[in-house]
């Protein structure tokens, strides 16, 4: 009994020798039953390639040791063996179970960051939202379950076959008597069968496991791309947009390892659980009444640690997402660095961002250490515990260095994985204030355009403190043009912005035709009513054909041609060596600041829009471009209720009214032309 304890202590306290506690072990097949297990493929994912060479060669010097032990065996029965084996296996497994379900519902309800609390409430990861996108993938999952458990299942079978091997081996050593091939035949083949049939269910559920996640990731991507373009502007204005792609790429990566490792991991340990569960049973109740006694400190442990690693894990998430932010940012605007020469402010910038990050997973990887560290005592304690319970039951230690790794491994996953998927779902179950859809539409013939700002008072939500618009009152006539000109942040722009409905006012209404606008249908208004040309036409990187037809996707080329004639385009564009199917470069940048405007009078116009919204449209031009577009410009505006935002007298003289902004509301009207101003 004495030997037996001590050789115990030496579980516990060297895990990484487990081999050496077989001391005790009286049948050669128990032997490789446990290296077997030790070095099973399922459960050693993550211990090096040292450790299984290492494994490989104590193993042989143990068979060897086995078969010479095995001629001087002392007959115990079987079961008793097994019970040896099975005990600790039990409770070190079910331990790791119940830690691993302990850690989820931490992670779920214990882990918001003061920091982000101040901005965002944590999100949560919510299960129904999975199920989503898992329901249709639901077939295909199953069968990587069951082809996962099959190959969970051979992985016990594996070792007892190994055993019945061995025996043979030993059989023949010692007695040196009879057929050795005709004997080991039978179950070399039997074992090269299982072998097969373990690697090609291995094969099979990869492949849907890693089919079922790429899928699910790339509903997950279009759905999260969907509800962001559908989110309001407000939104735009709080969020950046490194860290909105960053939800889309990084978060649903993270997300789709961790499922897929999850899903993997989480079967192997459920089937060694429910095994052992069953033996447990059969060999002890005593062990399992400790069993339940420990279990639930652990489960308190765990959720403790569970919480505490989430917390920095959505940190550190945030952080990377903020670096990737700050390099959006540069690379995007790489014009308007380099004409500063701030390349090295930018890669400080990014710099300090990244530092921060990497300080944060530092910390991050200190948690786990601290996780790991403790999951390590706590395991080795329990099985302490029941050599004090349960003494002489104990003989063999079943939690393998490589089986705690690959626990603690998926644990963290689990972390990672939760909170990257908490962050995709906090903004696919976000509504838009404004819907998209829905409302009522005036039929062409009868809509006149008529414009009607009544009373509306205004602040931004990202500054609800500053009232930008007080009680502001206009009336742009059908088919008329009017002018806005004020101080510069005197509210112009806004004015705009409100009857592109990009915001809602926050008293007072904005009407069409007499109409409230938030009774409108917003897609019809935007696509069909409203054209929009504002200072800096930002154009995507396609080709002038495409970008024309953005304001009407269904335009035929004859129509794109039209509107680029009405907008002075078509003779720069014919002039281009490949015409309408020039690429223009990202953001339009292989164009100049003429040529894009007229480009961008060109999309607003072939939607032949009732109301024409012109943001400075001019301002950004030289004296000879400006002239060229404001030739389209008063073609354009022709028969359409036009309104203008301006600086320059040139681009409202054949204003019929001109009104004079400050400080968010009207302070002079002229209804004359600028020539009599002047
Ligand atoms: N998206 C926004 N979020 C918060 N505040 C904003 C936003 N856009 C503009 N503002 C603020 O609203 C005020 C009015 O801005 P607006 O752009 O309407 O002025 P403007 O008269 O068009 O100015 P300018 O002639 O210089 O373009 C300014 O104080 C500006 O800082």
């Amino acid at each position: 009994m004495l030997q037996l304890l001590s050789c115990r202590a030496n579980i516990a306290a060297a895990p990484l020798r487990p081999l050496s506690l077989h001391c005790r072990c009286n049948k050669s097949a128990d032997l490789w039953k446990f290296s077997r297990w030790y070095t099973s493929p399922g459960s050693n994912a993550n211990s090096s390639s040292q450790q299984r060479g290492g494994a490989v060669s104590r193993i042989w010097s143990l068979t060897q040791r086995a078969v010479r032990q095995s001629t001087t065996r002392t007959s115990k029965p079987p079961g008793v063996a097994l019970k040896f084996i099975l005990g600790p296996a039990v409770l070190t497994v079910s331990a790791r179970l119940f830690c691993h379900v302990a850690h989820c519902e931490a992670d779920v309800n214990n882990n918001t960051p003061v920091e982000v609390v101040a901005k965002n409430p944590v999100p949560d990861f919510k299960w129904h939202v999975l199920w989503e996108f898992v329901k249709p993938q639901l077939f295909t999952l199953v069968c990587a379950v069951v082809l996962a458990f099959g190959a969970a299942i051979l992985n016990i079978q594996i070792p007892l076959m190994l055993g019945d091997l061995v025996n043979v081996v030993a059989r023949y050593l010692r007695e040196n008597t009879g057929n050795y091939v005709h004997e080991i035949r039978g179950p070399a083949l039997k074992l090269l069968g299982l072998y097969g049939i373990q690697g090609l269910l291995t094969s099979g559920y990869i492949v849907l496991l890693s089919r079922v996640g790429e899928r699910v990731a790339a509903d997950m991507r279009k759905t999260l791309f969907a509800s962001l373009l559908r989110q309001d502007v407000a939104f735009f204005d709080a969020n950046k947009t490194g860290q909105l792609v960053n939800r889309l790429t990084a978060d649903i990566q993270e997300f789709k390892s961790s499922f897929k490792l999850v899903i993997s991991q989480g079967l192997r340990s459920i089937t060694q659980t429910v095994g052992c569960f069953v033996s447990l049973y059969v060999i002890s109740p005593k062990l399992t009444g400790l069993t339940v006694l420990v279990l639930p400190c652990l489960v308190g442990a765990g959720a403790l640690i569970g919480s505490f690693l989430r917390r920095l894990s959505r940190l550190a998430q945030e952080q990377v997402a903020k670096a990737t932010g700050v390099a959006d940012e540069a690379l995007g605007n790489v014009r308007t660095v380099k004409a500063f020469a701030m390349e090295e402010r930018e890669l400080q910038l990014y710099a300090y961002e990244v530092d921060k990050s990497c300080e944060m997973n530092e910390n991050l990887g200190t948690g786990i250490a601290i996780f790991q560290g403790l999951s390590n005592i706590a395991l080795n304690c329990i099985v302490l515990g029941t050599i004090f319970a349960g003494g002489t039951l104990i003989s063999s230690n079943e939690m393998s260095p490589g089986d705690l790794m690959s626990f603690l491994v998926a644990s963290q996953t689990v972390v990672r994985g939760m909170s990257s998927g908490a962050r995709v779902f906090e903004y696919l179950a976000l509504q838009p204030t404004i819907p998209l859809s829905g409302g009522g539409r005036i039929p062409y013939h009868s809509l006149t355009g008529r414009v009607d700002f009544m009373n509306v008072s205004f602040s931004y939500p990202t500054r609800p403190g500053h009232q930008v618009l007080q009680r502001f009152s206009l009336t742009l006539p059908p088919s008329k043009t009017v002018a806005i000109v004020g101080e510069s942040g005197g509210g112009k722009s806004t004015v705009a912005s409100l009857l592109e409905r990009f915001y809602d006012p926050t008293s007072g209404v904005v009407m069409l035709d007499g109409l409230d606008i938030r009774t409108l249908d917003l897609c019809w208004l935007r696509s069909q009513v409203i054209g929009f040309i504002n200072q800096e036409p930002v154009l995507f990187g396609s080709s002038v054909m495409e970008n024309i037809r953005f304001g009407k996707p269904e335009a035929t080329d004859a129509e794109v041609i039209n509107a680029a004639k009405q907008a002075n385009a078509h003779g720069f564009i014919t002039g281009f060596p490949d015409g309408y199917n020039t690429v223009v470069g990202e953001r339009g940048v292989t164009l100049s600041g003429g040529q894009k405007q007229r480009i961008a009078i060109s999309r607003a116009l072939i939607k032949n829009p009732s109301i024409l919204v012109l943001d400075e449209a001019t301002s950004a031009l030289d004296a000879e471009s400006e002239r060229v577009v404001q030739e389209a410009l008063d073609r354009a505006t022709r028969g359409r209720t036009v309104l203008i935002i301006a600086h320059r007298l040139s681009t409202i003289q054949r204003a019929d009214l001109i009104c004079v902004m400050s400080n968010g509301r009207i302070v002079e009207v002229r209804r004359l032309s600028i020539q009599n101003i002047l």
